[in-house]
């Protein structure tokens, strides 16, 4: 299956969860660590889930899904324990361009979830395209166990780095072989770190345009 991958900005957007149990209460979870604003539908929640809801963390609206719920929302996650239920706001969010993922129903679904391993802005997913969900939480925790815990404190400080080089450097083939030198390196947040030092002294060998202009005149 031709799936395509992409990283959402889900900030503020509006997203729907019809259903408050188990299946829900995982997705819910996904969608927060992404900040979605999210709406909740279904007569009964789970603890969590009504704990997050009393807390202002997320909006319960503790009735059943009917026809025109889902219209002004940007995604849904249909996870109740009544498949029809599920096919209905399916076939509701298509009518509308929404895009929708009933939990565990393939054919109802525009969008799978995938498996997550995560050190602060990197995050490696992992699809099978549903041939092997169990592959794919496999293939998560072997990653998870080789991947560094610190990687997500040094890609910070990696990306702080790289910000800088931008501002110093103009965009050229010299510019791009430092990135990817800098991407192979040890880089923390101190002024004087070996590699912000090898930066800076790149950068005199690469300036800008306009700092070539002042040293020319
Ligand atoms: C990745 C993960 C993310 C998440 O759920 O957030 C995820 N399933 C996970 C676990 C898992 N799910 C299932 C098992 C039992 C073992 C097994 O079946 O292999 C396990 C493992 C376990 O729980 O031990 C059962 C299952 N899953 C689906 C069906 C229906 C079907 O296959 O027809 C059935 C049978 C239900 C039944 O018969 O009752 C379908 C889907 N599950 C997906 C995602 C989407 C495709 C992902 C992909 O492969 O790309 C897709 C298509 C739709 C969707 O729901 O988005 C999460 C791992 C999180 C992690 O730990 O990292
Ligand atoms: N939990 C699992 O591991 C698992 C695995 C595979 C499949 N499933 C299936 O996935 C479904 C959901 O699983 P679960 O464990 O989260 O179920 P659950 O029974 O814990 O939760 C179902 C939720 O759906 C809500 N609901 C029922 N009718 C509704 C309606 N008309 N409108 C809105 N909400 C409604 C309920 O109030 C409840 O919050 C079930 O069908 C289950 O068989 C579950």
């Amino acid at each position: 299956m031709d799936l395509f991958p992409i990283f959402l900005k889900l900030t503020a957007r509006p997203c729907l969860v019809i259903g408050a149990g188990n299946l829900a209460e995982s997705k819910i979870e996904s969608l927060r660590a992404a900040n979605a604003k999210i709406t909740v539908i279904a007569p009964q929640a789970s603890e969590r889930i009504a704990d997050m809801a009393a807390s202002g963390e997320i909006d319960w609206l503790q009735r059943e899904y009917s026809p025109g719920d889902i219209q002004s929302c940007f995604l849904v996650v249909t996870a109740t324990n009544i498949p029809a239920v599920n096919r209905a706001v399916f076939l509701e969010a298509q009518e509308n361009n929404i895009l929708c993922n009933a939990v565990d129903d393939p054919p109802f679904c525009d969008f799978y979830f995938p498996s997550v391993v995560r050190r602060g802005d990197l995050q490696i997913a992992i699809s099978t395209a549903g041939a092997s969900p169990a592959l794919a939480q496999k293939l998560r925790k072997e990653i998870n166990a080789a991947l560094p815990l610190d990687t997500g404190d040094w890609l910070t400080d990696l990306g702080n780095l790289r910000r800088e080089v931008v501002q110093m450097e103009p965009l050229n083939e010299e510019r791009k072989q430092l990135l990817h030198q800098l991407a192979t390196r040890e880089v923390c947040g101190y002024d004087g770190c070996p590699s912000r030092v090898l930066a800076r002294e790149h950068a005199k060998t690469n300036p800008l345009p306009s700092e070539k202009n002042e040293t020319q005149q």
